[in-house]
């Protein structure tokens, strides 16, 4: 469905791909996912996403001490503003990769920023990179939508593993997935946008046989399918208003960035109960989001906590906003009712850096009675 916009992405990870958690063909990963970091404008889209932007610059500058006078990793530095930082805390030295072209750009930023005799930008990934000497900090900003896609926290793994000096310091050192029940005229919206995609298919049918003699008809289960993953199946992204959560969100992954597996991320699954807090409403379906923590080590604490949050706020927007996963038909739930779930995440078998998600969910009313269970799967694109 290239070309059709959703919403769900400005990026175009969308297209099939070799790429898989065994074996990724590097060329057509390139294609897929590098080529959209190497253009300014999706740097720029990123370096104006205030929340984003002063958490990491807060926790870099709040916290000096990791910095000064330490070597630093910066994995995926685009265009070098957290090497560049890094190197204005007072690191003595610091390694910035980039595997895009944009490392050019990066590279003029530093020298124009005066930090050239500190940072060095090396073009190419950080798993081919060779580096001199272990670093006391690795910093990075990995997240994608919903936390895990792009899956670039295998990257940051990868460099840990490699690069990091066991008293080392990740930035930021946690993370966490969450999801709420939520209300959205979406749903409806989506529904419509579908139902007017067939119909329109009908009339061309029509035509295609008045016209031209040939019934197009036995293609129409196919279409149906395709039209139904895009409109219906396919997470959206979103900044939601909080008052359109209607219960408690949930907390259904945590992770240490200093001793996460890529196993562990490979699949994400969680059992989980969302108390239903607003009556007579539709549960229109569930939103997922992440927030990082900047704590550094056990031995080696943050002097400020600094947090990055992209939880439903009615004004700090970020650039992730929310994943939307939209119920077809929404059920209507009540104050007192809890929504029983059983989630998983795991990377889609075409393209490792998209996921594929499915909730099993179950009503249970305050009244008592359990409704029988529904799942409902989604493509992250
Ligand atoms: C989300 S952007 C962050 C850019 C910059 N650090 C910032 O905070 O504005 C991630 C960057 O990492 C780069 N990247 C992703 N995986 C990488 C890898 N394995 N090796 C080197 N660079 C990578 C991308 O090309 C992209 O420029």
């Amino acid at each position: 469905m290239a070309g059709r916009s959703n919403g769900a992405s400005p990026m175009d990870l969308s297209s099939p791909s070799a790429a898989n958690s065994g074996g990724v063909d590097k060329g057509v990963d390139f294609a897929n996912y590098f080529c959209t970091y190497a253009f300014l404008y999706h740097q720029k889209e990123m370096l104006s996403d205030r929340v984003r932007m002063d958490a990491y610059f807060n926790s870099v500058f709040q916290n000096k001490h990791h910095f000064h006078n330490k070597v630093v990793l910066d994995v995926g530095t685009g265009s070098g503003i957290l090497a560049i930082w890094s190197a204005q805390a007072g690191a003595r030295k610091v390694y910035a990769v980039e595997a895009t072209k944009m490392a050019d750009h990066a590279r003029q930023l530093v020298e124009a920023n005066g930090v050239m005799d500190v940072v060095e930008v090396i073009e190419g990934s950080i798993e081919d990179v060779d580096l001199p000497e272990k670093v006391d900090v690795i910093i990075s900003e990995w997240m994608g939508y919903f936390l895990l896609r792009e899956s670039m926290f295998d990257s940051v793994i990868c460099a840990r593993d490699r690069w990091l000096k066991p008293t080392g310091v990740m930035y930021p050192s946690h993370a966490r997935m969450w999801i709420a029940p939520i209300r959205s005229g979406l749903g409806d919206q989506k529904m419509n946008d579908f139902e007017s995609a067939m119909n329109d298919w009908r009339n061309f049918v029509a035509d295609t046989d008045t016209n031209y003699g040939v019934n197009m008809n036995v293609l129409t289960k196919a279409y149906r399918e395709e039209n139904q993953k895009y409109f219906l199946k396919t997470s959206l992204w979103n900044n939601l208003h909080p008052n359109q959560m209607v219960g408690t969100p949930a907390i259904i992954k945590e992770m240490d960035c200093l001793t996460a597996t890529i196993e562990e991320i490979r699949e994400v699954t969680a059992n989980f109960s969302l108390g239903i807090n607003v009556d007579r409403t539709r549960l229109s379906g569930f939103a997922g989001w992440f927030d990082v923590h900047f704590r550094g080590s056990s031995q080696n604490p943050a002097m400020h906590e600094i947090e990055l949050n992209t939880a439903p706020s009615s004004e700090d927007c970020t650039h992730w906003g929310q994943q939307v996963f939209l119920l077809h038909p929404p059920p209507r739930v009540n104050e007192g009712d809890a929504v029983i779930v059983s989630f998983s995440m795991r990377r889609s078998k075409e393209n490792h850096r998209l996921m594929d998600v499915e909730f099993t969910y179950e009503l249970q009313q305050s009244t008592g009675k359990r409704l029988p269970p529904v799942t409902s799967k989604f493509s992250i694109e």
